[in-house]
């Protein structure tokens, strides 16, 4: 068949709309018109050439949600009709890594994922004999795509697919970095590093976990206000407090009798190795760990003195929040439709795909907070 969809041409180039040939799905994948896709950070920092996995041409996008309208041989979970999460972290229930109960990094499909291919080591887009390469397992920049049938989360039908979407990436991120990786208990203090579409999210999870003190940190103060509306109780500009924002926070989260200070839990949602360290350094003596989400480019690296690890601050990462995507995904979708999270507000930009080029734009002038195309 063909399909519509934005092809990453090379590095550093607007995305190009076009028609490209997809083949049908084969053993074990499904066939999926995608209905919605939200553009992440992470889109741009591929096509920015800066991703070390990044290749070209591909078909970018991992935030989307649609409906499977076919299935390869030996698909089971899944069935003609439902409305399904791609998962760019999937989960196979199978592999050492699953079994072990301890990541949610399935390593079932990673090698060929990371290679751009599907599971066998082909790709199903092409355009004439040229290859396009998949993105992230999910390219979900094209109406239709083939994904393995561990890579798909089914989800209530009557959830709205334009708001959904965020949840394949954005919503996941942040609510469960705060819940499955930090494992914020109620009364914490916290600082974000970063209020786009994950630090929001982030804020959100620590209102949802009980934080008492939510510290959000951005060099744009049209951030203020959106934090605030998710439960920020402070806003910090670096710009506006002078050479050194790691004083000034580990003051600000002095409590009490406890005049140390530093946060129990931070939070990097900006993929700058600098914020990274200033997180960990803002994190408290003792016990305070500090989580990063941000991706950071080719080459750059995190430093800090190790004495911060030796007394007592920790250093973590999380991808996909942590989450178990076949698991936890469809959960996250009923908690959206029962009123328990938002993601309406933060879907700031609408567009058909012809104007995706937009979205990315709107990104850079730090206007929106998540754009989303819909097909
Ligand atoms: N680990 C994971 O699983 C995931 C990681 N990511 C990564 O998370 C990061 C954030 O993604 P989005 O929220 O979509 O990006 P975004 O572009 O919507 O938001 C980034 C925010 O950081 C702020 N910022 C930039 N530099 C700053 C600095 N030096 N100090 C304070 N604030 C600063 C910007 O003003 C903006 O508000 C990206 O690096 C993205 O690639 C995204 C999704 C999943
Ligand atoms: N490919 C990159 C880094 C990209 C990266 O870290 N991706 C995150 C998800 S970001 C989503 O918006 C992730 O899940 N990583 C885990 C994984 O297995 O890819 C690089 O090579 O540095
Ligand atoms: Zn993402
Ligand atoms: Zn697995």
């Amino acid at each position: 068949m063909r399909t519509r969809a934005a092809l990453a041409v090379e590095a550093g180039k607007p995305l190009v709309v076009t028609e490209v040939e997809l083949e049908g799905p084969r053993a074990g994948e499904v066939l999926v018109e995608v209905k919605a896709t939200g553009i992440c950070h992470t889109d741009d920092f591929t096509l920015s050439g800066a991703d070390p996995e990044g290749l070209f041409p591909a078909i970018l996008g991992h935030e989307g949600a649609g409906i499977v309208v076919d299935v390869g041989p030996g698909v089971t979970s899944v069935k003609k009709g439902d409305h399904v999460i791609p998962l760019y972290t999937p989960e196979c229930r199978a592999c050492p890594s699953c079994l072990s109960r301890k990541t949610n990094l399935c390593t079932a499909i990673r090698a060929t994922q990371g290679q751009g291919l599907m599971p066998d080591g082909t790709s199903r887009f092409s355009i004439g004999k040229d290859k396009i390469h998949h993105y992230m397992g999910c390219s979900t920049f094209a109406n239709f795509t083939v994904l393995p049938e561990i890579a798909v989360a089914k989800v209530n039908p009557d959830a709205p697919f334009d708001k959904i979407c965020y949840i394949g990436c954005g919503v996941t991120t942040g609510i469960g970095a705060v819940i499955n990786t930090a494992r914020v208990e109620i009364g914490s203090t916290a600082i974000v590093f970063g209020l786009g579409g994950i630090g929001l999210n982030v804020i959100q999870g620590l209102r949802l976990a009980g934080a008492d003190m939510i510290i959000g940190v951005d060099l744009n103060n049209d951030k203020k206000e959106w934090g605030e509306r998710f439960g920020m109780t402070h806003f910090v500009n670096p710009k506006e407090v002078g050479d050194d924002i790691v004083p000034y926070l580990v003051n600000l989260t002095k409590r009490g009798a406890d005049q140390i200070g530093g946060a129990d839990y931070t939070f990097d949602c900006t993929g700058n190795t600098k914020v990274m360290r200033q997180a960990l350094e803002a994190s408290h003596r003792g016990w305070g760990k500090s989580v990063v989400i941000g991706v950071a480019g080719a080459g750059q690296e995190i430093a800090t003195r190790p004495f911060q690890l030796v007394t007592g601050r920790s250093w973590m990462g999380t991808a996909f929040g942590g989450a178990r995507g076949r698991t936890d995904v469809p959960r996250i979708v009923d908690w959206y439709m029962e009123g328990k999270i938002e993601i309406d507000p933060m879907i700031t930009h609408t567009m058909p795909l012809d104007d995706i080029n937009r979205g990315f734009e709107l990104m850079h002038s730090g206007e929106s907070i998540r754009s989303v195309v819909l097909y």
